[in-house]
């Protein structure tokens, strides 16, 4: 039994639609030292001008409960709303800000790590 994950690739015949990759990148982003801003759903009421400015909020405990109720039709749809978190990161936290930069490490964390599971 070895603790490395497989790499999954859409050869992979028991991985449709890239669940399976769904479910390992997302593990992933919430593992990551810097999730912190991003793992609830930011509260509007705490946040003043969040409801305001963000139209569309997404965080990765909404993300998990879609990929459990099967949600997401493909890797595709899934990629949209882990995108949907650091757009509205970039949007609502200046760059120079302790979520700001989480924001950005956790960006470049999933796309470091989604082109490697591309390969
Ligand atoms: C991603 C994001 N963007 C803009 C505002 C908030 C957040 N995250 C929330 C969870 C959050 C993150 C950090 C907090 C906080 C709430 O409330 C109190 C102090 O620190």
């Amino acid at each position: 039994v070895s603790g490395a994950k497989k790499a999954k690739t859409d050869k992979d015949d028991n991985n449709t639609n890239g669940l399976a990759t769904c479910r390992m990148l997302l593990a992933e982003l919430e593992a990551h030292q810097d999730a912190w801003p991003f793992l609830t759903p930011v509260n509007h009421k705490a946040v003043p001008g969040y409801r305001k400015v963000i139209k569309k909020p997404m965080d990765f405990s909404t993300i998990r409960e879609k990929l459990t109720n099967n949600q997401y039709l493909n890797l595709e749809t899934f990629i949209v709303d882990v995108n949907l978190v650091f757009e509205n990161c970039e949007r609502f936290n200046e760059d120079d800000s302790e979520i700001g930069r989480a924001g950005h490490r956790m960006r470049s964390f999933f796309d470091k790590r989604w082109t490697e599971l591309l390969k």
